[in-house]
C-alpha cells in the first residue's frame, strides 16, 4: 500500500531537486472520463420520443374538415355519401360530390364528424336506406385509454431514467460502488483476526511512545470486568494523528491483535455517497455489528474526509451527507456507556483541521501523535521487514536507518520489498548491499525512464543538477548531496538528492536559505550557461515557494510581516481568521524581496565557481550518476561531517 517517496514539500522531509519534464507543462493530464452512461440516457430519451410520437398518432385522424353532425345529418338524408368509418361515436366519411364547407374554407369530400350521445336520430336505418357502406372499428375509448395511459407515463419513464443515470454518476463519481441505486455497500467485514496472522505490537516498530500510550486501551479490552468493577470509564475513541505510512493503520490492528478482539475497519470516504442518509445508516450498521462482539475495536480511517471542521466547508461529498455522517458517529460515541467495550480508533493527517467536536470530552478525547521513526527506530522498522528476506552477512541495517531520515514505516517497508525483487531478478540467494542501495534509490528518486534525450538536452540537465549539487554542497550547513543523476527518473529529467546526516526536527533561517539558494541553483546555473531558462524547473519553484512562504507567513522570519502565523491555516479559516489585504501585500513583497535576494545569490556563486560547475556538469555527461564522495571530490569541496549523536 505503500508509495514510493513523494515529492518533497516540507521542509521536514529530505530535500531534492529535479528537472522537470517538458510534458508536465501541459494541460493537466488525468480528464475525468466521458461516463458511458451517456448513450444509455440518449437512448432512454429517444425511446421515449417514440413511443409519444406513436401514441400521438392514434390520434391523428386525417386533415378531412370536422363538420356539424347536423349538416352530416343532412348530407345522408341528401344520400349524398359512399362510405363513413365509425369509431364509437366518432365518424369520417366520404361524399358522392363535394360539397361547400358551411364552416368555410372551400370544397369537400371527405369529413368527421361527432354524433352527439343524445342523438336518438334513426341514424342506422337511415344510412341502411342510403346504402352507405359502415365501417366499424372497436370503442375509441379503450385505445385512447392506452395512448393515454403511455403518454401519460413517459414523462415518468423519462425521470426514472434521469433519476437512476444521475445517481449511479454521483455514485461511480465518488468511487463508491457502481452498482445501482439501492443496493447498500456489503457490511463492513468483521475481522477476527486468527491467532496465528494475528498483528501485534511486536509487528510494530519505531514508535514505542505510541505503543505505551494504547496499551491501557489493549489491558481494557483484555479485562472489561475489572475496569467495570472499579467504575472505571475508558476513553471511547482515540485519534492517532500522523504522516501517511506512518503506521496508524497497522498501530490500530495490533490493539485489536494484542487484545485478542474482533476489529472492524472503514474508511471515512467510504460513508460519503452522495445520497442523504445512506452514509448515517452505515454507521448505525458497523456500530450495530462491534456492540454485538463486544469487546471490539472499530477502526475509521481518513476521519477528515467527513470530520472536517464544519466551518471551513468541504470539496468532498454533499455537506448533508457528510454533516449527518459525522452526527451518525458522534450519536453511536455518546451512546456509549463506556462499559460496552466499543473503542473506536480514527485516524487521520489532517488533525488540524478536524470538527472541534470530534475531539470533545467522551469523544475522540486521547489523541496520539505518531510521527515518523527517528534513526533507531528505522533499523527497528526495516528488522521487522526483512524478517523474511534472507539478507547477506555485508548487509548492515543500521547503515541503512542512517541514510533514510525522514522515510515513514511503509517507505521502509517498500524499500525493503524493492530490494528483495531486485535480488529475485537477478537470481541470487540473499539480499546484497547493492540490491538495498539500487531499491533506495528507487524509492526515493522514483522508477529509471528509458528517454533517450538529445546531447543538447542531456547537457543542459547537467549543468541544471550541477547547479542544485553545487551549491549545495557551497551551502555551509546544508544537508549534504547524496546522489546526482541525468537518467530520467518519474517525471523528471534528472535529479539531485540531498538528506541530512542526523535527523533534523527544526531548522534554522540560514537553513532554509540554504535550500531556497540550493533549489534555485538548477535555473540559476542554466541562466549562467545558456543565458536562458527551461520550463524544467517547475518542481524546483514549486519547493522555494513552500519554504518561502513558511518563512514570511508561518514562522516570523520577516521583519516587515512581523512574528504573525500571517496565512491563517485550515483551522484558522474555520474560525473566520484571515489576513488583511495589506498584510497579503506585504507577504507577497516579503517573499519576492527573498526569493530575488536567494537567487542573485545562486547566480552570483556559480559565475564565481564556474570551474567547479563545468567539471561536475562534465562528469555527470560522461557518467550520467555521480555518488556522494565522487561529486564532492569532483567538485574539489571538502564534505564536512555532522557527528552522530
Ligand atoms: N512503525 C512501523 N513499524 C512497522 N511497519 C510499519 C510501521 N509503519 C508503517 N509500517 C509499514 O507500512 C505499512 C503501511 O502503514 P499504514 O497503512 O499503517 O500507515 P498509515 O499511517 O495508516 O498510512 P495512511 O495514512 O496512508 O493510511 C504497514 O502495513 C507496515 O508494513
Ligand atoms: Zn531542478
Amino acid at each position: 500500500m505503500s508509495n514510493p517517496v513523494p515529492p518533497r514539500k516540507d521542509p521536514d522531509q529530505p530535500w531534492r531537486t529535479e528537472g522537470t519534464p517538458p510534458d508536465s507543462t501541459g494541460p493537466p493530464s488525468g480528464r475525468r472520463k466521458m461516463p458511458g452512461g451517456w448513450i444509455g440516457l440518449v437512448v432512454a430519451v429517444l425511446v421515449v420520443f417514440v413511443i409519444a410520437l406513436l401514441a400521438l398518432s392514434f390520434f391523428n385522424e386525417g386533415t378531412e374538415p370536422t363538420i356539424s353532425y347536423t349538416e352530416f345529418s343532412k348530407q345522408v338524408d341528401n344520400n349524398n355519401i359512399t362510405k363513413i368509418y365509425s369509431k364509437g361515436d366518432a365518424i369520417q366519411g366520404q361524399l358522392k360530390t363535394a360539397q361547400a364547407n358551411p364552416d368555410g374554407g372551400g370544397k369537400y369530400t371527405k369529413f368527421k364528424t361527432q354524433r352527439p350521445s343524445f342523438a336518438d336520430d334513426k341514424l342506422w336505418q337511415n344510412l341502411e336506406k342510403h346504402q352507405v357502406t359502415v365501417t366499424a372499428s372497436p370503442v375509441v375509448q379503450q385505445r385512447s385509454f392506452l395512448s393515454n395511459l403511455l403518454i401519460s407515463l413517459a414523462p415518468i419513464v423519462l425521470l426514472v431514467v434521469l433519476w437512476m443515470f444521475f445517481a449511479r454518476r454521483l455514485r461511480t463519481g465518488l468511487g463508491g460502488p457502481g452498482g445501482m441505486l439501492g443496493r447498500k455497500a456489503p457490511p463492513k467485514p468483521v475481522e477476527l483476526q486468527p491467532g496465528a496472522q494475528r498483528t501485534t505490537f511486536a509487528d510494530v516498530a519505531g514508535i514505542d511512545e505510541v505503543e505505551g500510550e494504547l496499551n491501557d486501551i489493549v489491558d481494557f479490552l483484555k479485562n472489561p470486568d475489572e475496569y467495570r468493577k472499579m467504575g472505571a470509564k475508558m476513553p471511547r475513541g482515540v485519534l492517532l494523528a500522523g504522516a501517511p505510512g506512518t503506521g496508524k493503520t497497522l498501530l490500530a490492528r495490533a490493539v485489536a491483535g494484542e487484545a485478542g478482539v474482533p476489529f472492524f475497519s472503514a474508511s471515512a470516504s467510504e460513508f460519503i455517497e452522495m445520497i442523504v442518509g445512506v452514509g448515517a445508516s452505515r454507521v448505525r450498521e458497523l456500530f450495530a455489528e462491534a456492540r454485538k462482539v463486544a469487546p471490539s475495536i472499530i477502526f475509521i480511517d481518513e476521519i477528515d474526509t467527513i470530520g472536517r471542521s464544519r466551518a471551513g466547508g468541504s470539496a468532498m461529498g454533499g455537506h448533508d451527507e457528510r454533516e449527518q455522517t459525522l452526527n451518525q458517529i458522534l450519536t453511536e460515541m455518546d451512546g456509549f456507556s463506556g462499559f460496552e467495550g466499543v473503542i473506536v480508533i480514527a485516524a487521520t493527517n489532517r488533525a488540524d483541521i478536524l470538527d472541534p467536536a470530534l475531539t470533545r470530552p467522551g469523544r475522540f478525547d486521547r489523541i496520539v501523535n505518531v510521527a515518523p521513526p527517528d534513526r533507531r527506530g528505522r533499523e527497528a522498522i526495516l528488522r521487522i521487514h526483512t524478517r523474511e528476506i534472507p539478507l547477506s552477512p555485508e548487509v548492515d541495517l543500521a547503515q541503512v536507518a542512517r541514510t533514510t531520515p525522514g522515510m515513514t514505516g511503509a517507505d521502509l517497508a517498500n524499500l525493503a520489498n524493492e530490494a528483495a525483487l531486485l535480488a529475485v531478478k537477478r537470481k541470487q540467494a540473499e539480499v546484497a548491499p547493492p540490491d538495498l542501495s539500487e531499491a533506495l534509490e528507487k524509492v526515493q528518486l522514483g522508477a529509471e525512464r528509458s528517454l533517450v534525450m538529445p546531447y543538447e538536452e542531456r547537457r543542459r540537465t547537467a549543468y541544471h543538477e550541477s547547479g542544485h549539487a553545487l551549491l549545495g554542497m557551497l551551502q555551509p550547513g546544508a544537508d549534504p548531496v547524496r546522489k546526482i543523476t541525468i537518467v530520467p527518473r518519474g517525471r523528471a529529467l534528472g535529479v539531485t538528492l540531498s538528506t541530512p546526516d542526523t535527523d533534523r526536527y527544526s531548522y534554522t533561517e540560514e537553513y532554509l536559505r540554504g535550500r531556497i539558494i540550493g533549489a534555485l541553483g538548477g535555473m540559476a546555473a542554466e541562466h549562467v550557461v545558456y543565458g536562458v531558462v527551461t520550463t524544467g524547473s517547475e518542481n524546483d519553484l514549486e519547493q522555494v515557494t513552500n519554504v518561502v512562504r513558511g518563512m514570511v507567513a508561518r514562522w516570523g522570519m520577516s521583519e516587515r510581516v512581523g512574528r504573525l502565523s500571517a496565512l491563517p491555516s485550515d483551522a484558522q479559516q474555520a474560525y473566520g481568521l484571515a489576513a488583511a489585504p495589506a498584510t497579503l501585500d506585504s507577504i507577497d513583497h516579503e517573499m519576492r524581496r527573498i526569493v530575488d535576494e536567494c537567487y542573485e545569490e545562486a547566480c552570483q556563486k556559480l559565475r564565481d565557481h564556474r570551474d567547479q560547475l563545468n567539471a561536475l556538469a562534465e562528469a555527470l555527461l560522461a557518467n550520467e550518476t555521480l555518488e556522494e564522495a565522487q561529486a564532492y571530490r569532483i567538485a574539489g569541496v571538502t564534505r564536512v561531517k555532522k557527528e552522530e549523536v
